[in-house]
């Protein structure tokens, strides 16, 4: 099969490397902004030139953001060609309409890399509700903030220093807020709970708590009393709907998520027969993200499909019956909350008058 790659960045050049290794996938052309001297003249500047070329069959879109990859995307599914892609943002926020547009112009739509990085886990997902109903997902699912809360809680370093490594070692975003702020981990909840549920919420229905307030003072608290702070996805279905949430979180030592070291990821579902399954990985990085991007051309182009069905639950999200107990520190002072709702709890957060407010689910 014949592909093209758009962007060459982290995760472009990995897609790229890994599938010089991969049998009968030949990239035909990447699309950069400028020329790219190892991969001479297959490298282009117009998307024309990829968009109508009938020998292309898929686009691997490693471009990020909402624009220009919204229209790329748009444009090779209008055309029949496949679309690959890693880019979250793309696949939350245009869920309803690119699935659409795949199942009108009979294209593939995968993005197994844009929750899990190198893990299969969006793939095992999907495989899973087949034949089984999905009650609930949780985990982290974002690299750049367990490798930030993890060497937070080994040794003494300064949040920023540690961001800037993680964004030298290509785990971070872009505009790296979308990390520490929760919103690169809301938008995996997103796509998560929409091919868990067989619905389609939106990154409105999630709320987010970041972890980019948090200190080393709330560590030393958290090593004390014997938790480990993780930034978890959770969702599930309830008698009337269903829940979904990102906030930081405390989990005892002795579970699975608290072990879980540097960018990888541990992701869970529990399904109402296969009970509880964990998949665990590198969530980020240049080689685990790109192998994930060409793990789903290959798939393509063994002709696996996934049944996408087109009636769609009507799934509404209420957070107000989801309780647990909270760390909060506010104006210098810290405590730990009786059960409140995650409604509740989100609320005291944005309502707080103090920039340096942290808060943290514990689970019981
Ligand atoms: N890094 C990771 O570990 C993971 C990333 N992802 C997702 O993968 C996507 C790509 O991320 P990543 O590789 O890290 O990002 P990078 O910023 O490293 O790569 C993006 C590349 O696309 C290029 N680019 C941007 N706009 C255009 C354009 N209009 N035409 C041609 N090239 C363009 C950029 O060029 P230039 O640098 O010159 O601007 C850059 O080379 C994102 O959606 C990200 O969320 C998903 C999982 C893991
Ligand atoms: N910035 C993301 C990259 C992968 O999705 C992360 O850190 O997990």
């Amino acid at each position: 099969m014949k592909i093209a790659i758009l962007g060459y960045g982290v995760v472009g050049s990995g897609a790229y490397e890994v599938a010089q290794a991969a049998h009968n996938i030949e990239v035909k052309r990447v699309l950069y902004k400028r020329p790219i001297d190892e991969l001479g003249d297959i490298v282009t500047t117009e998307y024309e030139d990829i968009l109508k070329d009938e020998e292309i069959e898929l686009v691997a879109e490693c471009i990020g953001g909402l624009h220009p990859a919204y229209e790329y995307v748009s444009a090779a599914l209008k055309s029949g060609k496949h679309v690959v892609t890693p880019n979250k943002n793309l696949v939350a926020a245009y869920w309803d309409e690119l699935h659409d547009l795949a199942r009108e112009h009979g294209a593939e739509f995968r993005y197994t890399a844009s929750a899990g990085g190198g893990i299969p886990w969006l793939f095992n997902l999907q495989r899973q509700s087949r034949s089984d109903d999905i009650l609930s997902i949780s985990g982290i699912v974002n690299g750049t903030c367990n490798y930030i809360l993890d060497t937070m809680h080994n040794e003494p370093v300064d949040f920023a220093e540690i961001l800037a490594k993680a964004q030298e070692l290509g785990y971070a975003e872009k505009d790296p807020t979308a990390d520490i702020g929760g919103f690169d981990t809301q938008r995996k909840c997103v796509i998560s709970a929409n091919l868990a549920f067989g619905t389609s919420i939106s990154e409105e229905d999630v709320p987010v708590f970041g972890i980019q307030n948090i200190t080393a003072g709330d560590i030393k608290y958290f090593n004390e009393h014997g938790y480990t702070c993780k930034l978890l996805m959770n969702a599930g279905q309830t008698e009337t709907g269903a829940y979904a949430y990102v906030e930081p979180t405390l989990v005892s030592r002795g579970a699975l998520e608290s072990s879980v070291p540097a960018n990888n990821n541990l992701i869970s579902l529990t399904g109402n027969h296969i009970g509880t399954l964990s998949f665990y990985g590198q969530g980020a990085g240049k080689y685990p993200t790109g192998t994930s991007v060409i793990q789903d051309v290959l798939d393509i182009e063994n002709g696996w499909k996934f049944s996408d069905k087109s009636e769609k639950n009507d799934v509404s999200v209420d957070n107000r019956l989801e309780a647990h107990r909270y760390y909060i520190r506010e104006n210098g002072s810290c405590k730990i909350t009786g059960p409140l709702s995650v409604t509740e709890a989100h609320r005291l957060a944005s309502e707080s008058s103090d920039e340096h407010f942290f808060m943290a689910g514990i689970r019981e």
